[in-house]
């Protein structure tokens, strides 16, 4: 097809406006899907100002931003041929969707209403409709009139905006009109909440299948007569321009093209089994200002002929997949065995199966339920059988177990994993942004990187100063008080033993208060609700369904399914409805002098500083989104690991008699009697800090139990030297994944590594004990991507030590949870002789929760 002589140009009327413009402006077609699964077709309706019009959609032309009057700037017209595209419907998530500025869309709560703007489609219903904006880059290559994606010869200013008058880079430098669409969807009639999905969800789909609204895009071709539009860009007006011809809105209105293929597109469709809308609905709008151009509906519901088409499409496709398949298992396989021949040490490769074999002799060695972070301590202790040479694995050890998951290199050295996680800090891995997303679309600062990250990193870093967790004590001190209570509540009496309990969901839910006064400034209470909180609830939920995604460990490993979806829209949902009246209870509050800072006060100090015209008052709804993401990850990431590390410090100080009789003894010279200590370290807190021994304590558990570690990915030809750097191992096509249970266990930077020794962490330089590599304890990563709640979570784990240790004995009491269980107990399962052990898919958990019993210490010593 010659560009040039495309269909826009051709026709002999136009729906738009102004007669010298025959361009074709498209975008796809919205339905509403009820609840009970059937589809109807959102009607359209003129934007303001274009009454009359039968539908339609409004397309600006712009030398400055919306909002400018004046439309002074230079710009260059387009060219007849040029065409282009915005947006893609590929895309279903935030991240994704912020490549493309501006594709947003706003929810009218009148037919004027302009603000806030959304990337997503609206949540709540829209009392005047939808407005779907799309507007497309404004920079362009000064020479091709399309590419191959029909994007690449368009670009964004390099720096600021187009409103802000951005420059453009110098790949594109020629500054065209901004173009963009409104389009209003008459969603009135569909506002009943009866018909809305029960699950919370919104009901719009687009045609193309994507219920994000992430996935909204635009086609243009380019259609003016002669240089109307250079003419018109280079007089300055604003409505009406007076270098154009306007016909009348009826004679727009006669210009139509009958459907060529006979289908019903205004009625209500049935439901489809499956996937609801997926083919793409080629109808082009009947724009106000726009050549109208007709083009039937291609449904799913189509003839006999379109089936036919459908399932030949549907096996070619299945074919290519097969093939696909087949390619990157045999790139992945090869990979592996060119490493191999180099003289890497490499676990005994199948050209088939690649590690597969070793993953199941790991299943087949542990319990059903065992986390897959237990592969890392299970290699060491088999490492001769795989490494008959070694003693310990490799720096490097490369696990090809596609397509079970993404080919990992696992990096046991802390040389090699300050080589990507130090200098340089690779981004995060695909892997660690898939497993958020649900809850966070790629808004947060876990998976965030570059600029973006940076920004709201230092934004975030003065919550977790020690002078801010030290103005905070009192707060976190009455928390671990009412932990204590708890525990004092099912200890036994007179010295004995008390009822079984699961100590992890006491720590979860000591955690989940802590991180909501750190975070928000809020009390949750959840360990005295009868019932969870809703933000626990929604929030344990959408682990779940991150953790679909996450499952190594299973036998069958399905990844998230498309139900997981609406589980986790539901969640966010939930989770937004509790936190967003904080946030704008915040927003309202005049001023905020207090000592400590939340999270959520420190990002506020902000609200106004991205975008020149948010305030207070009116916050940029980007941003908001973005705060929201950033809460969601702190409440996520601040509550199971510290919960589940709270419960293995208290395993070892039970396996360690002598270490839990030192711990008490600092406790008694440091803090006086146990009765006086919240008073006292509310009055001195700086005592928290002046217990050496109980923070050997701590970091020897986390030496034993680091219970996450950071997942990079590696740039195309990038390779990792160990402590021998004539030797380098190759990393392209391999996640990169810290092993932190190795570093901590590799003996060739601990003496007795798998031993619980406190004493290491005061030992003088020069004791054999003494850490040599700071980057071989690793719980908190390394790096300046490390941890930034790390000393949140030394703090709370410092509080506890003091509060719990000096008050009770804690013991497993694995014979009672057995009793409780009956013939679903499984006294056998173990790992290393241990009964409690790492447990369950994505974050590590202790098995069944770690049931114990408590007794009071005092009366368990008059016994
Ligand atoms: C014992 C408790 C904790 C452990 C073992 C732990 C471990 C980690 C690890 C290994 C990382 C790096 C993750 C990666 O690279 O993918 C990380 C990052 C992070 N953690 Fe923690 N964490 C703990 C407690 C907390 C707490 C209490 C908070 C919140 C207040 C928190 C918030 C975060 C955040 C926001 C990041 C991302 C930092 C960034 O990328 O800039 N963590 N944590």
């Amino acid at each position: 097809m010659d560009p040039a002589k495309d269909m826009p140009a051709e026709s002999d009327c136009t729906t738009c406006q102004f007669l010298e413009d025959s361009s074709n402006y498209w975008t796809a077609v919205l339905f509403f899907r009820a609840r009970n699964g059937t589809f109807k077709r959102v009607p359209i309706v003129p934007n303001v100002g274009f009454e009359g019009a039968e539908g339609g959609m409004t397309v600006y032309y712009m030398q400055n931003g919306l909002a400018d009057y004046q439309q002074t700037s230079k710009v260059t017209a387009f060219k007849p041929g040029f065409r282009m595209i915005i947006g893609d419907p590929l895309t279903h998530t935030a991240a994704d969707a912020n490549r493309f500025r501006q594709v947003t869309y706003t929810c009218l709560q009148d037919p004027g209403t302009r603000f806030p703007e959304t990337k997503n489609l609206p949540t709540k219903p829209c009392p005047a409709g939808i407005m779907a904006n799309v507007r497309f880059p404004t920079c362009w290559d000064g020479k091709n009139l399309d590419t191959a994606n029909h994007m690449d010869h368009m670009a964004y200013p390099a720096s600021g905006t187009f409103d802000s008058r951005g420059p453009c880079p110098e790949s594109h430098p020629v500054p065209v009109p901004q173009l963009m669409y409104e389009t209003v969807w008459d969603t009135r009639q569909f506002n009943n909440p009866e018909d809305w999905p029960e699950d919370g969800s919104q009901p719009f789909v687009w045609s193309f299948g994507d219920q994000t609204g992430y996935g909204s895009h635009g086609d243009y071709l380019f259609g003016w007569k002669g240089d109307a539009l250079q003419r018109t860009m280079d007089t300055p007006c604003y409505v009406n321009c007076p270098t154009l011809t306007t016909q009348p809105v009826a004679d727009q209105n006669k210009c139509k093209l009958s459907q060529s293929f006979k289908e019903d597109i205004d009625s209500w469709l049935p439901e489809l089994p499956g996937n609801p809308v997926t083919l793409e609905n080629l109808v082009t709008q009947h724009p106000n200002q726009v050549h109208r151009l007709q083009i039937a509906a291609d449904s799913p519901m189509g003839s006999n002929g379109t089936i036919a088409i459908a399932l030949r499409a549907v096996g070619a496709v299945a074919v290519f997949l097969v093939a696909r398949f087949l390619y990157e298992g045999y790139v992945r396989r090869s990979r592996v065995r060119a490493l191999k021949a180099q003289g890497i040490p490499i676990l005994p490769h199948s050209a088939l199966f690649g590690h597969l074999p070793v993953l199941g002799d790991w299943r087949a060695d542990n319990p059903a339920d065992a986390n897959f972070y237990t592969f890392h301590t299970w290699l060491i202790k088999n490492c001769r059988k795989y490494f008959p040479d070694l003693d310990f694995p490799p720096p490097v050890v490369y696990l090809d177990i596609w397509p079970v998951e993404n080919p990992l290199a696992v990096v046991f050295d802390p040389i090699a994993a300050s080589n990507f996680a130090q200098t340089p800090s690779l981004p995060k891995s695909p892997l660690t942004k898939g497993f958020l997303d649900p809850l966070t679309s790629g808004l947060d600062i876990v998976t965030n990187e570059g600029q973006e990250w940076k920004t709201w990193r230092s934004r975030f870093n003065p919550g977790f100063s020690q002078r801010n967790l030290i103005a905070m004590l009192p707060e976190l001190l009455e928390e671990v008080s009412i932990f204590v209570s708890e525990l004092e509540n099912s200890a036994g009496s007179r010295g004995e033993w008390g009822s079984l309990l699961r100590l992890e969901e006491k720590t979860t839910n000591l955690t989940f208060d802590i991180i909501c006064r750190a975070a928000l400034g809020m009390r949750l209470d959840e360990q005295r609700r009868p019932e969870p909180s809703p933000l626990k609830t929604a929030l344990l939920d959408q682990i779940r369904v991150m953790n679909e995604g996450a499952n190594v460990a299973r036998a069958i490993p399905l990844g998230r399914m498309p139900w997981h979806n609406a589980d986790a829209r539901r969640n966010n949902r939930m989770i937004s409805d509790f936190l967003m009246p904080q946030i704008q209870s915040k927003l309202k509050a005049d001023s905020n002098d207090s000592q400590v800072k939340t999270i959520l006060d420190l990002a506020l100090k902000y609200v106004d500083k991205d975008d020149p015209n948010a305030s207070k008052g009116q916050p940029n709804a980007e941003y908001i989104e973005r705060l929201l993401a950033n809460l969601k990850a702190f409440v996520f990431a601040g509550h199971d690991t510290t919960a589940a590390t709270i419960c293995f410090m208290i395993k070892r100080l039970q396996d360690n008699p002598e270490c839990l009789a030192k711990l008490r003894a600092e406790h008694d010279a440091v803090l006086g009697p146990d009765s006086k200590v919240v008073e006292t370290l509310s009055q001195s807190p700086h005592l928290l800090y002046s217990l050496p021994y109980t923070l050997g304590v701590i970091k020897e558990t986390l030496r034993l139990h680091p219970l996450a570690a950071t997942i990079r990915q590696a740039p195309p030809g990038f390779s990792l030297t160990g402590p021998d750097p004539s030797v380098q191992y190759p990393i392209e096509g391999f996640g990169l994944w810290l092993s932190a249970p190795g570093v901590a266990r590799n003996p060739n930077y601990w003496k007795r590594p798998n031993e619980f020794i406190p004493e290491r962490w005061t030992a003088p330089e020069g004791d054999e004990l003494h850490p040599v590599n700071n980057s071989a304890w690793a719980p908190f990563s390394i790096g300046p991507r490390n941890c930034i709640g790390m000393e949140l979570a030394l703090i709370e784990l410092r509080i506890v030590s003091v509060l719990v240790a000096r008050r009770f004995d804690i013991e497993e009491a694995w014979d009672k949870w057995d009793d409780l269980q009956d013939s679903k107990a499984t006294p056998k399962g173990k790992i290393d002789g241990e009964r409690l052990y790492w447990s369950g898919n994505g974050i590590v958990h202790p098995k069944d929760g770690m049931p114990v019993h408590v007794r009071l210490r005092e009366q368990s010593a008059a016994a």
